[in-house]
């Protein structure tokens, strides 16, 4: 009882304030052992810190890669049949007319259909009830049939039929009735289950029980009942699995008659409506002339799915943990990118896409002389130094400013031009040898590039020999998906700082000699080809190798150009990027634009 008060409050305080609450009382349990000296001290911390994200990265990595992408569970509830209905022919000199009730109305199916509308799934409601079927009514009117529900999703995600023992799966129907009758005698229960199959005539419900005709038709309905619980089984052992690569635009009809549905395309079928009940018309027979009774409309299938959306970004950045990808893409955008940077490896555990914004002139946000990208720790001590000295709240914006007293690194990091082009650019967590073996974080996630239009390796050139990390790269790119590889256009040799500055010449020649290295290997070895459409090679691409500093923002305008240049190819080539999307080889391979 006192466990359950206990976490009942904590859940109540918000997150950022656990998180506090947990740091303040480590820093002051450290604090508190006063034996110790500051170096102490600081190692203990780091310790700490080592065993925090050792212990983040194994609950990533036992996840399965499952919770890198936006996703969410959806229960489907397909509309219930209408009621059939029990009515006489009455007319002039016509007494006593023959059965006259008209049939229940289909329940509305449940489609999904991917469109290029949407980016996110945020717009998916977790719960979709479909729309009931009309119910019959006199003189042989038939109900009308539910109008279908679509739910719309953007391209890219995939369909799961969540299978009978999955812990997040909703109710089906049958268990829905069967939690609805516990707890009541038998008698009650054979009458729970009647009134929710038949409709009597007034007052005419104990009479039709008595009657043989009653009994007969509703043993042909259990077993009917019990054929169709049988079929639905035999279809759950095939569960729904949809990959919505490429859109479903609905079509529309303006010159569909009156009363048929101007839209025709609803795209996957995902829960059929119940059927409707039958009037007292398919009673009639020569044993029962006057049927009071008709049946009411069956419930709609109850399926659940997960739905998971695989990321759009135009070109995905590849490499092993701490190449650099996260400073790049800091870099690429001006900082605006959140992704966190430090020097361990598995720092970045989810993709994280950003936006590129190009001028005309080829600049672009952020790039800026003798701007630094540092690790997000020192950063933020800097940023909490500036704040502690005051200097942050007195500062004026920049048009308080006279223009003499900004900063020419200001002034170089906002655009010249217009803005004229963007893209997207996803920076991913590392990948590893044997990746494909679940070592490191395995490569789910790169499940999220997968539909990016080019890939960008990016290695550390300061390195041991960082043409074994490309080859290493190579291939699990290609465990992954065959044909994945040559997506990859370019290799950015990072940390090129790192390789001796002006003025130490034997450094700088074995820089030089290094990347020379890496370039041979990249002609000789990492050739793409090309294929036309019936999968023939036609050409054979060299990938661009870019020596460059991400944390000091070095080249990083030629790689800009470069990104630009491969996205717009990509682009034009429209068809390309249909069949890019196909998940065999050939289309894959066959979709990378031809240069
Ligand atoms: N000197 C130098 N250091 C760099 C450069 N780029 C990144 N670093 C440092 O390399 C370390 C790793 O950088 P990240 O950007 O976190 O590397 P990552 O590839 O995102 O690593 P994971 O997220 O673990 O896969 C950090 O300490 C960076 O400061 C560079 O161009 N020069
Ligand atoms: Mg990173």
């Amino acid at each position: 009882m006192r466990l359950a008060h206990y976490l009942r409050t904590w859940s109540r305080i918000p997150i950022s304030c656990r998180t506090y609450y947990r740091d303040s009382q480590q820093n002051g349990a450290i604090a508190s052992s006063s034996q110790l000296s500051t170096e102490e001290v600081e190692r203990l911390k780091e310790s700490q810190d080592a065993l925090r994200r050792k212990r983040r990265t194994e609950w990533k990595r036992r996840q399965g890669g499952q919770t890198f992408l936006d996703n969410v569970v959806i229960h489907l509830r397909a509309g219930k049949g209408g009621d059939g209905c029990v009515a006489f022919h009455r007319e002039k000199f016509v007494p006593y007319g023959p059965p006259s009730g008209g049939n229940g109305g289909r329940g509305g199916d449940i489609y999904i259909l991917p469109t290029s509308h949407l980016t996110t799934l945020s717009s998916v409601s977790t719960r979709v009830r479909g729309n009931p079927g009309g119910n019959g009514q006199g003189t042989w009117q038939n109900g009308k049939t539910g109008a279908p529900t679509i739910i719309r999703v953007p391209v890219g995600t995939i369909v799961r039929q969540l299978p009978h023992n999955d812990p997040r799966r909703a109710q089906d129907e049958y268990e829905a009735e069967e939690e609805s009758l516990q707890g009541l005698s038998l008698e009650e229960r054979k009458k729970k289950i009647r009134q929710r199959r038949w409709v009597h005539y007034p007052d005419w419900e104990d009479e039709n029980m008595e009657r043989d005709s009653f009994k007969d038709a509703e043993r042909t309905m259990y077993r009917d009942e019990r054929e169709r619980r049988i079929q639905r089984q035999q279809r759950s052992i095939n569960l729904v699995h949809l990959d919505l690569d490429s859109p479903m635009e609905e079509e529309q009809d303006v010159n569909a008659p009156l009363g048929l549905p101007r839209t025709r395309t609803f795209g996957h079928l995902l829960a059929s409506g119940g059927a409707g009940g039958f009037g007292n018309p398919h009673f009639h027979g020569a044993n029962n002339r006057s049927p009071k009774f008709a049946t009411r409309g069956h419930e709609g299938e109850r399926l659940s799915f997960w739905l998971e959306l695989k990321l759009l970004a135009d070109i995905g950045l590849v490499g092993m943990p701490n190449a650099g990808k996260s400073t790049l893409l800091r870099a690429l955008t001006g900082g605006r990118a959140k992704t966190e940077i430090a020097g361990y490896a598995f720092t970045t555990l989810n993709p994280v896409v950003a936006v590129v914004r190009v001028a005309d002139d080829g600049s672009f946000e952020g790039k800026a002389r003798g701007m630094v990208y540092d690790e997000t720790r020192v950063e933020e001590q800097r940023e909490k130094e500036l704040r502690d000295s005051g200097v942050l709240a007195n500062a004026m914006t920049r048009n308080q400013r006279p223009s003499s007293s900004i900063d020419p690194d200001e002034l170089a990091a906002s655009p010249k031009s217009l803005e004229s082009f963007r893209f997207t650019v996803a920076d991913n967590p590392g990948l590893l040898e044997n990746a494909s073996d679940n070592v490191g974080l395995g490569h789910s996630f790169l499940k999220s590039i997968e539909r990016s239009l080019a890939l960008v390796y990016v290695v550390d050139l300061s390195s041991e020999a960082p043409w074994e990390d490309l080859r290493v790269l190579r291939d699990e790119l290609e465990k992954y998906k065959p044909g994945m590889s040559p997506k990859a256009r370019m290799v950015l040799a990072n940390k090129a700082d790192l390789l001796g500055e002006d003025g130490q010449d034997e450094a700088v020649r074995n820089a030089k000699e290094k990347l020379r290295r890496l370039e041979q290997f990249v002609a000789e070895d990492m050739v793409a080809p090309v294929q036309d459409a019936d999968g023939n090679v036609i050409v054979t691409r060299q990938l661009d190798v870019v020596p460059i500093s991400a944390k000091y923002s070095m080249n990083m305008r030629k790689v800009v150009g470069l990104m630009r240049k491969y996205v717009e190819e990509a682009r034009q080539d429209s068809t390309s990027i249909a069949t890019m999307s196909n998940s065999n080889l050939t289309s894959d391979v066959g979709a990378v634009p031809v240069v």
